[in-house]
């Protein structure tokens, strides 16, 4: 399996991270509604309003949240959703933040009720309320806490409950980036990593990423490998071909799991519906990974789709594996 094409290597992707709009390609109606917000607020020397971005994984949340830090020029504190046990650990951060600063809450639909609830106060009013004392002296005060904006992140915005979505001023979702946009992160990523690369081979790259400049990046780097050892350090289209292929990677841009998925519903499944549990015994994957990772891409390319009675392979998806779809009734 190529787990390691779609998942995050911290350091890599540290060096390759966009620091400013500027740098961030693509997303453009995004990028343009972010900095006019953030040009307002300061402008009126205001704190940004909280924002929340969603979209599946790899596709630029957490890079946006530095660059949104970066650019109202305050600090950025992050946590994840799953990782504060109980309300008071939120309070600790919560009082630690400085006007304006930015608090990223990565995976927020996974945070706890109670703490959700906890936070509501604070992105409302900024108060929240502390219990000191112990025992029968236990009591509750209240305590003003710097105006701050949260930035939440999610790859599962339906996940979030409506009072939580309800208290995001700007709403953001990313979506997948064409061939040509991903062209330029590769090209971009190759002269920060000083690898040369061809026109030809950033674009066989670009299109067999999913839409996803983290995967684009990976390959990248995978192709360096085979060009170092198989060529002259230089990335053609050619390369990149033979060094994907190697990677099990498709000229769709589908990899392995992707394939699995498909291949199951129509061999297992009779083509579906099929229910996401019976669908992650049968691949041998979680089934929220294949909610949050593969499904949606396949589903945007027209491989798969979502009803009420489970996943169900389209034409799209019996073609590619040269079959011919059952006759509909
Ligand atoms: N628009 C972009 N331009 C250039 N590089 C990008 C862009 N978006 C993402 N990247 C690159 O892809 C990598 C992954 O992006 P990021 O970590 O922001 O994704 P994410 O949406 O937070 O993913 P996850 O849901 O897994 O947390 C970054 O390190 C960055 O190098
Ligand atoms: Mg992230």
């Amino acid at each position: 399996m190529n787990n390691e094409i779609i998942t995050p290597d911290q350091e890599f992707e540290q060096k390759l991270r966009p620091s400013r709009f500027e740098d961030f390609t693509g997303q453009e109606k995004i990028i343009e509604r972010l900095e006019l917000f953030v040009q307002a607020a300061r402008q009126r020397e205001d704190v940004l309003d909280h924002v929340l971005l969603s979209g599946p994984p790899g596709l630029g949340k957490t890079t946006l949240s530095y660059i949104l830090a970066e650019a109202m020029d305050v600090n950025i504190k992050c946590t994840s959703g799953p990782v504060i046990d109980k309300p008071s650990d939120l309070a600790g951060l919560l009082t630690s933040l400085e006007r304006g600063d930015v608090l990223f809450i990565d995976e927020i639909h996974r945070m706890q009720r109670a703490v959700e609830e906890y936070l509501y106060s604070a992105m409302e009013d900024f108060v929240i309320d502390i219990v000191i004392d112990q025992g029968p002296n236990a009591r509750s005060v209240r305590l003003n806490i710097q105006p701050f904006t949260l930035i939440g992140a999610t790859t599962r915005a339906g996940m979030l409950s409506a009072p939580m979505r309800s208290r995001f001023g700007l709403v953001n979702r990313l979506d997948y980036y064409d061939a040509l946009t991903l062209c330029k992160i590769v090209k971009r990523s190759a002269s920060i990593l000083g690898v040369e690369i061809e026109d030809g081979g950033a674009m066989e790259i670009a299109s067999r990423s999913r839409g996803t400049p983290r995967i684009a990046n990976n390959l990248l780097r995978r192709a360096r490998d085979y060009a170092q050892v198989k060529a002259d350090n230089i990335i053609t289209a050619d390369l990149a071909d033979q060094a994907l292929n190697l990677l099990d990677i498709d000229g769709d841009g589908l990899e392995e799991m992707d394939k699995r998925i498909l291949s199951c519903i129509i061999e297992k499944f009779g083509g579906g519906p099929v229910g996401i549990n019976s669908m992650s015994v049968s691949v041998g994957e979680e089934a929220d990974t294949i909610e949050e990772v593969y499904e949606p891409y396949l589903i945007q390319e027209g491989y798969l789709q979502r009803t009420a009675q489970g996943r169900i392979a389209t034409d799209r998806a019996y073609a590619k594996f040269g079959l011919v779809p059952p006759a509909k009734d």
